[in-house]
């Protein structure tokens, strides 16, 4: 192999998605969502969501994740009160603001956050829109796009991702995490265009609102490995 061609190999070897599976309510899904690989998982704390955790319940799931595997906290615009509870009882790596939440109220736990945006939405339904929303939010950790439905997200809808063109994506910014609709047939097409940092489902790998499916949640993952450029047996 030539030196040009080795480089280029290295350099468009396989890359790796990082996956979220959010919405997890039950100690057997959290188990098949860890065993599969997931990077991420996420307890949502936004009572209209049949995904809703008390805080028991959170830390009860929370107890069970191993090191490595992220625990992400969903609100929809909550009072500081509800965020300080939740980060005592269940000690999350991550929040995930998913409503009109302002940038200081976001980075004022001292906890790293996720902003979610919902792409289409007034003022964010343009690509500059979108791009002008993600920048305001520039201390978050990732900004995560969902799509634009009735409620604040889960809903299993996908937009129309052209609204991303603008996003910056330079080193060192708020890592791109797609959302909003994904399912095992459809990822695949959506990391080959898009090349996200993480994907994140919830509807996507459920058989009911908060009951995953674990064959789903394997279909899954095994569809961002292929992607991805992995195979493994
Ligand atoms: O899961 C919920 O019930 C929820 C409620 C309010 C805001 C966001 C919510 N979930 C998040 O929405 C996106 C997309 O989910 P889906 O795959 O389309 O069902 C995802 O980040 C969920 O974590």
């Amino acid at each position: 192999m030539s030196t040009q061609a080795a480089a280029s190999h290295v350099t468009a070897g396989p890359r790796r998605t990082r996956v979220k599976i959010c919405g997890l309510t039950r100690p057997q899904d959290l188990d098949a969502a860890v065993q599969a690989g997931a990077d991420a998982i996420g307890l949502v704390f936004y009572p209209p969501s049949r995904r809703c955790l008390t805080l028991d319940q959170a830390a009860a799931l929370r107890a069970r994740v191993p090191a490595f595997v992220a625990v992400t906290a969903l609100f929809v615009n909550p009072d500081a009160e509800t965020v300080d509870r939740v980060i005592e009882a269940v000690g999350p790596d991550l929040l995930q603001f998913h409503g009109e939440e302002s940038p200081d109220f976001c980075a004022g736990f001292g906890v790293r956050h996720l902003k979610a945006f919902r792409a289409g939405s007034p003022g964010m339904d343009t690509a500059d829109g979108l791009a002008r929303a993600c920048l305001a939010h520039d201390q978050a950790a990732g900004w995560l796009f969902d799509s634009y439905s009735a409620g604040y997200g889960g809903s299993g809808s996908s937009f129309d991702t052209a609204l991303l063109a603008k996003v910056p994506r330079d080193a060192g910014m708020p890592a791109l995490i797609l959302s909003g609709g994904l399912k095992a047939e459809t990822v695949g097409g959506q990391i080959a265009a898009l090349a996200p940092f993480a994907v994140d489902v919830s509807s996507g790998v459920e058989s009911a609102p908060g009951i995953k499916d674990p064959e789903r949640i394997r279909a899954f993952m095994r569809a961002v490995q292929a992607a991805d450029g992995w195979h493994y047996a």
